[in-house]
């Protein structure tokens, strides 16, 4: 026994017990986080880029199949048939909410829930469950492939409150004119052709036109085909399928087509030819359909009353906590702004959104710095703010003067999309406390005409007032036409 011990290790016997770790060597993450943060074990918590662009992949559920079943009874030996109907797929639908910044949180595959089989006794299938994605206000749909999306609740009345949106979801004034006569024109047996159509589409079964224009369609992405403005507004982007038909309503589908004189009785004077093609058509009709599928491209627009566009550094997020409660990062370094900062100005009676959008620097449109991606959130602002940096260049300090900060904003603009730059405008003249701005100021206002210059003090909160006033006199519509920021009228030579 003694031999054995000495050459079996003492594990194998039984009698030994692995000595356990202590519990702060078990999981060290737990007890020392601060330590593994240290070591680079937990990645420091990072602001991750914007997404306001993002193409998703929508399939509505399948449908549910149709039951085939039978009921018989000691009175009835032949039977009936109970089976019921497959349930219709679940859909997919966008909602638009405040809670979201943009499309981070999006997964670009989504599918409706399955349908449930019809069941015995004529027992529909339960429906599928819709998939409610959520977006951000200010979503506009693009359409790479299959059906418009249709509004399903909170339709808003007007495309967009409170004003009509630059460059948005224009429509050609012809083709209008064309559907409201063609509308008109519309003969009693034009209108059945649709109902016919529409009926067609329900049953998601292709049309004869489909075909002939599936060339053309290939490739072709439809822009604007709906957006999304209003808190809750929803849409579906991909319809769930139909649910199959149960043998019940199959078979009167079936007695009502050519094969009228065969019933479950007459099941024995059928010809083999006739039941192949009755088992054939009766199969079609009991499976579910499949979803339709939609390919889009979702992008956000911001929609604010007032843009503020700058340079980096420029001030523009100081100033918007200035101006309003939101709490932007501020930093001294260039490009602190990652993604566009929305925040509401109030008055007595009145009230404003300003967006803070990420500096811009000369050749953003050829991707330099943060691009000039962000400033399609300023298509939608009915007000240009120009904030620039006095301090800029000062005592021989590396920057821009305020009037080229100008010049080259003007040109990003135009770079983006041309006659953006064309829409109310006024400056910012920032940073009015340090050394030297007031001269700068003043040359400032000699080199550029056209539109009032607000100095202001975003740190101390100096000449925000004022800025509130002009502001609020652009946006109310009470300013001049005239006062829009030409390069013509910026002297920087
Ligand atoms: N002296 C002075 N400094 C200011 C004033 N306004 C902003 N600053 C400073 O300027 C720096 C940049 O401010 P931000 O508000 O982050 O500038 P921004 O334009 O949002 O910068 P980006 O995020 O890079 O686009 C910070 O250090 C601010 O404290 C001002 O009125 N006076």
């Amino acid at each position: 026994m003694w031999l054995i011990r000495a050459i079996v290790p003492v594990r194998y016997l039984g009698s030994y017990k692995r000595p356990q770790k202590p519990p702060w060597m078990r999981n060290p993450v737990v007890f020392y986080s601060d330590f593994s943060e240290k070591k680079g074990k937990v990645a420091p918590l990072q602001e991750t880029r914007m997404r306001d662009r993002f193409t998703l992949y929508a399939r509505g559920g399948e449908g549910g199949s149709g039951c085939s079943s039978v009921r018989r009874s000691r009175a009835d030996r032949y039977g009936k048939p109970d089976g019921g109907n497959g349930g219709r797929g679940g859909d997919v639908i966008l909602e638009c909410t405040h809670a979201v910044w943009d499309f981070s949180g999006l997964q670009p595959h989504i599918k409706g829930g399955k349908a449930g089989h019809g069941t015995s006794k004529n027992r529909i299938g339960n429906r599928g469950e819709d998939k409610v994605l959520l977006v951000p206000i200010g979503t506009v749909i693009h359409l790479q492939e299959g059906e418009i999306p249709s509004q399903v609740e909170n339709e808003s009345p007007k495309d967009l409150d409170p004003w009509d949106l630059p460059g948005s979801l224009v429509e050609d004034p012809a083709s209008e004119e064309n559907s409201d006569v063609h509308q008109e024109t519309m003969s009693e047996s034009d209108q059945d052709d649709t109902e016919q159509e529409s009926l067609t589409r329900q049953l998601g079964m292709p049309k004869e036109a489909d075909f002939e224009d599936d060339d053309e369609e290939i490739d072709q992405i439809r822009y604007n085909v709906a957006e999304l403005t209003q808190q809750g507004q929803r849409v579906i982007i991909a319809r769930g399928g139909e649910g199959g038909l149960g043998n019940v309503s199959a078979t009167r589908y079936v007695r009502g087509s050519k094969f009228a004189k065969s019933t479950i009785r007459q099941t024995n004077l059928r010809s083999m030819e006739d039941d192949a093609e009755e088992d054939d058509e009766r199969s079609s009709i009991k499976a579910g359909l499949l979803g339709s599928e939609a390919v889009l491209i979702l992008e956000l627009k911001s929609i604010a009353d007032v843009g503020l566009v700058g340079m980096p550094n420029a001030g523009k997020s100081t100033l918007l906590g200035a101006l309003s409660r939101a709490k932007p990062r501020v930093g001294h370094y260039a490009f602190t702004t990652l993604r566009p900062n929305l925040g509401n100005v109030n008055y007595d009676d009145f009230s404003m959104t300003v967006a803070d959008i990420p500096g811009l620097i000369k050749g953003a449109h050829q991707n330099r710095g943060l691009g000039h991606n962000f400033l399609r959130h300023i298509e939608r602002t009915k007000v240009l703010a120009y904030v620039v940096d006095l301090a800029s260049g000062l005592d021989g300090c590396e920057g821009l003067t305020p009037w080229q900060q100008l010049r080259d904003l003007v040109m990003e603009l135009e770079f983006h999309e041309e006659g953006l730059s064309d829409r109310s405008s006024l400056i910012v003249a920032n940073k009015i406390d340090e050394e030297g701005a007031e001269e700068r100021l003043k040359e400032l206002k000699r080199r550029v005409k056209g539109v009032k210059i607000f100095p202001v003090c975003a740190v101390l909160e100096e000449g925000v007032a004022e800025l509130k006033d002009g502001l609020k006199m652009l946006v109310d519509g009470n300013g001049e036409p005239s006062e829009r920021l030409k390069l013509e009228n910026i002297c920087v030579d």
